[in-house]
């Protein structure tokens, strides 16, 4: 097994100047000093990456020996290695705050450990919080750095650690990471101005944590070829040479890769992994990849991928969760940013649930079924719903439509995007409100999901959407005037006095004695219309019905005032009202209304 060197991805995040870039720097020089001075060949930092990664190898442990596949490449070709196995460590070192929800979703698949950086004088933050939450979307296991322990009072300082231990571990108790380590170091004692020579503290034991939690995850060379490129440049003689990580899929000599911002495909001549010539290499693998006649300047950052295997959208429909430390509602109509595969534009939503019917259905996350219908949503429905916003008629409609307070266990957008986006399929989908002040105590993060579907035709409004089958609930009320026969009433306050009733005809109302009504005609111009009454009215309605008809026509024969009054109470305490339900589908374009059989 000499020479074999395996890749783990590690995500450094955390708030702005809790120390990640200090503790990237940290752990690279211990790990050289600590691990290479025995091997003297591999003093190497590593493939110099580009800013916010860098590298740093133990020996793979042990543990870990048995869990290689066979296949993994050896690096034979350059030469035995010498010396024992490696473990190389990617530091992920996450930047500003909408560049790292990029990394990390353009890492999701890759990161195979989370170093949360905490300020030990300070706690969470706000972004600390943010990373907790991407973290839990994207990652599987974590580690908390309590970093600038050098800035603790000497007499206070073990105390003041195990309080902020205490502290974090109630924090992530509520998180998929309860549970996860939590270790003090100083990556930078001294602080800015202090001189180099003073050593970081407590970062062998970081090292021996990470290689004691890191696992080597499953890697799949099956499916498309996707590699994050985040370097690139150009070898005299050589090539082109661009670097990354694969996100997925497996790549080989002599392969076609398409660089899809610039719709460009070249031949992979030469690839090296670690330093060493390589013929393959897959999902995980840190890797160089060398095409000939391409202008590095083309390409600084960004995706390359097996020849049209990603595409581009205008639109997508995406599985939708909300992040319940988001603050407020996710209307539809709102703008998010969204960052879809590694890219972040703004998109507009619209949010639907299933049919009232099925929302105890099981959630399907990798495809979406256009034979279903489906049920509009003003918003995003939640348990947190704001108190009242379900009690009135006005605010259920506001909130949402026949829920009654029921979540449904999956729920769905449509989101236009503001520009086209490329994007693997079934990519992670994250909205967050980045223009929202980072000075406030808020999580920008709103929601995560998968895009289900994307829609590719720029004309999709007209080609794809009316396939989409959501539907609007309309209900309407009114009541009857009065009796004309046994087979017909006239309505009124259903509709407005402008409404066109022809587009009504033929529609059942329920009258709330029980009949069933098809409207047949408009009546006079004041919005009344004739119902016509198949089944005959009852009885009981009859009775109810035409005493008022008496009494007004009484009154209306001059009566004293005082009986008349007396007269109208009564009519409207005997109210037949009228109610007319119907779906109106979102993208029919001719506004259809449908009554259920
Ligand atoms: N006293 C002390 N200062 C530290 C320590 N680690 C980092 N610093 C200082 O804290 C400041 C921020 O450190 P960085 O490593 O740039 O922080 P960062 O988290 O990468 O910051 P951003 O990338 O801007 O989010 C710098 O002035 C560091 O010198 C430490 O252990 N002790
Ligand atoms: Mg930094």
């Amino acid at each position: 097994m000499a020479g074999v060197r395996v890749n783990v991805n590690v995500g450094v995040l955390g708030h702005i100047d809790s120390g990640k870039t200090a503790l990237a720097r940290a752990l690279s020089t211990t790990a050289s000093t600590a691990a290479f001075d025995k091997q003297p060949q591999s003093r190497e930092r590593g493939i110099t990456l580009d800013l916010g990664f860098s590298c740093f190898s133990v020996p793979l442990p042990a543990r870990l020996r048995s869990a290689l596949p066979a296949s993994r490449p050896a690096a034979p070709e350059a030469g035995p290695e010498p010396g024992e196995p490696q473990l190389q460590v990617t530091l992920v070192d996450c930047p500003g705050h909408a560049s790292l929800i990029r990394t990390i979703i353009g890492g999701a698949q890759i990161i195979d450990l989370m170093m949360l950086v905490i300020d030990v004088t300070k706690g969470m933050q706000t972004q600390s919080a943010e990373c907790l939450v991407i973290g839990q979307i994207a990652c599987q296991k974590l580690i908390v750095v309590l970093n600038k322990t050098d800035l603790l009072a000497e007499g206070k300082k073990q105390a003041t650690i195990d309080k902020m231990t205490k502290k974090m571990q109630k924090t992530l108790e509520n998180t998929k990471f309860r549970g996860a380590p939590i270790i003090p170091v100083a990556a930078k004692p001294g602080g800015p101005e202090a001189p180099e020579t003073e050593a970081p503290q407590g970062i062998s034991e970081l090292i021996e944590l990470l290689t004691s939690q890191i696992s080597i995850p499953t890697r799949d060379p099956s499916g498309p070829f996707l590699m994050s490129v985040d370097h690139c440049f150009s070898i005299k003689g050589q090539g082109t040479v661009m670097t990354g990580t694969i996100l997925s899929g497996s790549i080989g000599l002599g392969d076609n890769v398409e660089i899809p911002a610039l719709k460009v495909v070249k031949k992979v001549k030469s690839m090296q992994m670690f330093h060493m010539p390589v013929t393959s290499a897959m999902q995980g693998d840190r890797l160089g990849i060398c095409v000939t006649q391409f202008d590095p300047k083309l390409l600084e950052r960004g995706l390359v991928c097996a020849p049209e295997s990603l595409h581009t959208v205008y639109a997508a429909i995406i599985s939708v969760e909300k992040i319940s430390y988001f603050r407020g509602p996710l209307q539809t109509k709102a703008k998010f940013h969204i960052t879809v595969g590694h890219e972040t534009v703004m998109g507009r939503l619209m949010f639907f649930s299933p049919a009232p019917d099925n929302f105890d259905h099981e959630p399907v996350l990798n495809t979406f079924d256009f034979s279903q219908e489906y049920l509009f949503q003003e918003q995003y429905l939640c348990k947190d719903l704001e108190p009242g916003a379900t009690g009135s008629d006005q605010a259920t409609e506001k909130a949402g439509q026949a829920t009654e307070g029921l979540c449904p266990r999956q729920q769905w957008a449509l989101v236009e995007f503001e520009k086209p986006v490329t994007c693997p399929r079934l990519c992670l989908v994250i909205g967050s409100r980045l223009d929202a002040d980072i000075h406030t105590n808020m999580c920008r993060l709103a929601f995560h999901g998968v895009l289900l579907h994307g829609l590719e035709d720029k004309n999709y409004t007209e080609s794809l959407l009316p396939k989409l089958r959501v539907y609007k609930l309309k209900h309407k009320h009114g009541f009857v005037e009065r009796v004309i026969d046994d087979y017909s009433v006239i309505g009124r306050s259903l509709f407005k006095k402008e409404t066109n009733i022809q587009l009504f005809v033929g529609l059942k109302v329920h009258l709330s004695t029980g009949e069933l009504g098809v409207i047949d005609s408009s009546f006079g111009q004041s919005g009344k219309f004739k119902i016509n009454i198949p089944g005959g009215l009852g009885p009981e309605s009859k009775k109810i019905l035409t005493p008022a008809l008496k009494k007004r026509s009484r009154a209306s024969k001059g009566e004293m005032a005082k009986q008349e009054e007396g007269a109208e109470r009564q009519e409207s305490a005997q109210h037949v009202s009228l109610s007319l339900s119907f779906k109106r589908y979102v993208f029919d374009t001719h506004k259809h209304m449908v009554q259920s059989p």
